[in-house]
């Protein structure tokens, strides 16, 4: 028989092959659908409603977190299922206010799952990805001080330069009219810049040179891709950021990843500074500044380690978030002209009768009703995080809006379907009408907005995002007039953490 030939052997083994090829497969379908099926019936989570797919599977959150909309499916979902769905065989998400209210609450236990750990820096956790409540209560002690109004304050001086160089940029697209102006992406940029003189006194440049400095924003988009993504199911790091390869590559061959570079070489310029441990200048008492001391005062507690991965934090934390709530806030006031001109109203005859300063102050930016109003509102409806924020229910369960959970499930709060709550915020609950907040329900509406989240786990920058929102705002209000240049259309949004928006143009008058 010719060598080439098929022998009758060869034949058997080849089918052989195949057929076991087929038996594995077939039999990795059926052990994964038996795997799902009882997950979702012999789970004490059976009777509550959701997507088959998702009481089986983590794989419908991963496809959410995927499509990068994943704040709209869960308010489709809630709509269809009512106020409490299981999202995934142990993870339930709540949608009543009640129940945010009740999962957040200090004291009562929940813990953050592993979600977190899948955020860097993986091996020193900062006080948003800590998960471990004692070591997270430790840092966000020596932290409060440094990130408090009243230390903010002291540094608005900081933020007033950036102001300055805003209204400079935006000027350029004030003539010739029809000049196009992304003042998302100006906002963008004045948002990471107030950050970079904040929290260490550099300004990194970003609307100096309108772009994307280093591609900074770009590498933290991706870091969200990749955090958001994983996150829905972390025991995934180890196969990609946390493999421990990966890790001794990054460790002792790679350059540091951009974000921890730059925390990094701040940390080495005070210490390379002669004069003064904690602040390169006398007038500039910055973040870092501040947590150095709190290190200074209390190194067993919070340690050097812990500075770097708090400063970090902020880079991380700071400028998608403060940038993507005061786009919402243009986006909505300029898509509703009786807001905008109720608006200008108010803070023009501010600044003119002198109760407003050029560069506004927190105290005068709080006498601005309305201001405020259209600022929660906005805040209302397109909160900042567009994921769901996960913790777990503590040992022994929990009551939840009136009902007992058993220990140990993932429960999730998203702020989006929490915010349109018709109960609690009115029938109209999916519009922009600032006018409710002047309603007699406001102070309830108020205590549940989660925008910052909630509990001992509140977004500990807020002060620095709300000094900063409550001077550069009304600032640009008396300053110009912007108009849309696509009114009506759709703010271009994604999320894997944070939602980044696009597309906020303008155009351009100076009043
Ligand atoms: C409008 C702007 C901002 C929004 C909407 C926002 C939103 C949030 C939310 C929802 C949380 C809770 C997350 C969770 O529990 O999983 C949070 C926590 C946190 N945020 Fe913000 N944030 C903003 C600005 C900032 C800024 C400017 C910084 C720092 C400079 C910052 C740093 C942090 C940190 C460190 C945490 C963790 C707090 C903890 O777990 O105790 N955020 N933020």
């Amino acid at each position: 028989m010719s060598k080439m030939m098929p022998t009758v052997s060869h034949l058997v083994a080849r089918g052989d092959l195949l057929s076991r090829a087929l038996a594995f497969f077939i039999i990795t379908v059926l052990v994964l659908s038996f795997r799902g099926l009882w997950r979702r019936y012999a789970s004490p989570l059976r009777q509550i409603p959701g997507p088959f797919l998702a009481s089986c599977t983590r794989l419908w959150k991963v496809l959410s977190t995927y499509s990068g909309h994943t704040e709209w499916d869960y308010v489709a979902l809630h709509q269809k299922y009512g106020p409490v769905v299981r999202v995934a065989p142990n993870e339930l998400s709540f949608a009543s206010p009640n129940a945010a209210r009740d999962i957040f609450a200090v004291g009562k236990g929940f813990t953050k799952t592993e979600f977190y750990k899948v955020f860097p820096p993986a091996h020193n956790p900062d006080i948003f990805t800590e998960t471990r409540e004692w070591k997270h209560a430790q840092m966000k002690r020596a932290a409060v001080t440094p990130y408090s109004l009243a230390s903010m304050q002291k540094r608005a001086h900081l933020i007033e330069d950036v102001q300055k160089q805003l209204v400079e940029t935006i000027d350029r697209y004030v003539s010739p009219a029809g000049k196009i102006c992304d003042l998302g992406n100006l906002l963008h940029y004045f948002a990471f810049d107030v950050i970079g003189e904040v929290a260490f006194s550099q300004r990194y440049g970003f609307l100096a040179k309108e772009e994307d400095v280093g591609s900074t924003i770009k590498v933290i988009d991706s870091m969200q891709w990749y955090n958001g993504m994983v996150g829905q199911v972390p025991e995934l790091r180890y196969l990609f950021l946390n493999n421990p390869v990966v890790v001794y590559l990054q460790n002792h061959v790679l350059p540091p990843p951009q974000l921890t570079g730059m925390a990094l070489g701040e940390i080495r310029k005070r210490k390379e500074n002669p004069s003064d441990k904690f602040y390169l200048a006398p007038d500039r008492k910055d973040l870092l500044g501040q947590l150095l001391e709190a290190h200074d005062a209390h190194p067993e507690r919070f340690s050097e380690l812990d500075v770097f991965s708090v400063a970090h934090g902020a880079i991380g934390a700071g400028s998608d978030s403060t940038a993507s709530t005061m786009q919402s806030f243009w986006y909505f006031v300029l898509n509703d002209k009786g807001a905008y001109n109720k608006l200008k109203d108010e803070v023009r005859e501010a600044y003119k009768d002198g109760s407003l300063s050029e560069l506004v102050t927190w105290a005068e930016a709080q006498e601005l009703t309305y201001f405020q109003m259209c600022l929660k509102e906005a805040m209302r409806l397109r909160p900042a995080v567009g994921l769901s924020i996960q913790r777990y229910v503590p040992q022994g369960g929990a009551m939840i809006d009136g009902k007992h959970y058993p220990e140990g499930v993932a429960v999730s709060v998203n702020a989006w379907p929490v915010h349109r709550d018709k109960a609690l915020f009115g029938q109209d609950a999916e519009s922009f009408r600032p006018e409710r907040w002047e309603s007699g329900n406001s102070k309830e509406m108020e205590k549940h907005l989660y925008q910052f989240g909630g509990g001992s786990h509140l977004c500990i920058g807020r002060n620095l995002a709300l000094l900063e929102m409550n001077k550069i705002l009304p600032q640009l209000l008396t300053t110009y007039d912007f108009e849309l240049v696509h009114p009506g259309r759709p703010l271009k949004s994604h999320s894997h953490f944070f939602c980044v928006n696009e597309g906020l143009e303008v155009f351009v008058r100076r009043v």
